[in-house]
């Protein structure tokens, strides 16, 4: 059987389970929560770079990024900072105001925090109520104001999970050192802490991709699915931070072989695929190819030959059939949600520039709150819950620990040996 016969709807409710989405219903309609008697709530302090809301917090929120050494350490960092933030106000306030004035991380990142406690309520209720909170590393809620609502809610017992699949140190990295920064003053009272660094292979994640990996090649006429390209694309690196060590670029590459043999267990489907990095700023070298250079290329290549062999028995030439890598599918690899990098850069610029290259693009839908994935994220957290609260459990996995070969930053050995103390 061909494979492009083979990916037919019946599979894509296959992966998206019906627990997961009976589950999710009856999260949302339950009326009763179960008791807890005035306990505090086991905090789930979801962390991420966010982006401005709104167009008047651009200018913020760059100040902010630029400001941290843990992402790019400048030359008099506390006066560029401000100044590069403010020259690229203007263009970077145009690319918000062009996806609806602003960026939906916030919006996503609430109700994926919500709707995973709901979960994780039912599936974990020795450690309810679970309560999510938002802690970005440069838009509002900002760490300090995060914090202070743990304290004001009284939490004992806090989990840090990035909402960074993959983990580098100027992502996942900075918000935990940041978050130890600030709780190490007291700014949360005392809690028990501990960490889900990263989570690049988790076999929910996985399938959530694949789910929305299947939609978007459902958009391709059967005969034509099996042979389009997938192009995962990542947010880059530099290469001064790759070359120190950061484990980023090897996570997100596991995650991209980890949906290829999910896509081949379930289907067969083995499409030709390339992982291609996106938004690298300035005039440095960062982590290639390029995803724009990437379709350009494609574009380039155009169509191939493939020869078929004629079994008629007539004629035993060879038929000529020209098959083509000119579908393409995008595939956002590195974000739980959408944002400016997938709204602007991969919709508005991308797909267009591959349509005018004579491509045909589509773009997998980011993961966002799909079913799936909430049940990834509740499932994650409360294998977590578990690992840590059995005896002997350890509130951070062994992989954090190990620095960056090339790092010479002290607080990320003070902020490790911190958490691995669970904060104290
Ligand atoms: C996995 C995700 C990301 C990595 C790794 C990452 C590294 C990284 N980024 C910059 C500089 C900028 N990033 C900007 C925006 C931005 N970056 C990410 C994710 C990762 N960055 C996201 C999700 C966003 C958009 C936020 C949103 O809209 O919601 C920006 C601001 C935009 C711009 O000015 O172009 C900058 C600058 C560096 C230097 C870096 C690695 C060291
Ligand atoms: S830069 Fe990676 S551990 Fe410090
Ligand atoms: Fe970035």
């Amino acid at each position: 059987m061909r494979h492009s016969l083979r990916i037919a709807s019946r599979h894509v409710p296959r992966l998206a389970s019906k627990q997961t989405t009976r589950a999710l219903a009856t999260a949302e309609t339950r009326l009763h929560r179960p008791s807890t008697d005035g306990k505090p709530p086991t905090a789930v302090v979801l962390l991420n770079m966010g982006g401005p809301s709104t167009l008047s917090e651009v200018n913020s929120f760059l100040t902010n990024l630029f400001s941290d050494k843990d992402l790019i350490p400048l030359p008099f960092q506390s006066l560029l900072a401000p100044w590069i933030a403010r020259r690229r106000t203007p263009k970077i306030e145009q690319q918000y105001a062009d996806i609806g004035g602003g960026s939906p991380i916030l919006r996503y990142t609430q109700e994926q925090g919500r709707l995973m406690c709901q979960l994780l309520d039912e599936l974990s209720p020795e450690t309810a109520p679970h309560k999510p909170y938002v802690a970005f590393r440069y838009a509002n809620p900002l760490t300090s104001q995060t914090l202070a609502e743990l304290k004001a809610d009284g939490v004992k017992r806090a989990i840090a999970f990035t909402q960074y699949p993959q983990y580098s140190c100027s992502t996942t990295g900075s918000s935990l050192n940041e978050l130890y920064r600030k709780a190490n003053r007291g700014e949360a009272g005392k809690i028990k802490w501990s960490v889900i660094d990263r989570w690049a292979m988790h076999d929910g994640l996985v399938d959530a991709f694949t789910n929305l990996i299947y939609k978007a090649l459902l958009k391709f006429p059967v005969e034509r699915r099996s042979k389009a390209v997938l192009l995962f694309s990542a947010h880059s690196l530099p290469m001064s931070v790759v070359n120190r060590g950061d484990p980023y670029v090897m996570e997100v590459a596991t995650t991209v072989g980890s949906v290829m043999k999910r896509l081949a267990s379930v289907d067969g489907f083995q499409n030709p695929y390339r992982l291609v990095w996106q938004s690298q700023v300035g005039p440095s070298a960062w982590m290639g190819q390029q995803t724009i250079e990437a379709l350009k290329g494609l574009a380039r290549l155009g169509p191939i030959e493939e020869k078929r062999a004629e079994k008629s028995a007539k004629n035993k030439l060879s038929e000529l059939v020209s098959v083509g890598y000119t579908d393409v599918v995008l595939v956002p690899i590195a974000f739980t949600s959408d944002h400016i990098e997938t709204l602007y850069e991969l919709d508005l610029e991308y797909v267009k520039e591959g349509k005018e290259l004579g491509l045909n693009v589509q773009r997998a839908e980011s993961l966002n709150v799909s079913p799936t994935f909430i049940r990834a994220m509740a499932d994650l957290v409360h294998e977590h819950l578990k690992s840590t609260e059995a005896e002997g459990g350890q509130p951070v996995s062994t992989q954090m620990m190990l620095r960056c070969p090339g790092c010479t930053n002290e607080t990320c050995g003070e902020q490790k040996r911190w958490f691995a103390g669970w904060g104290s």
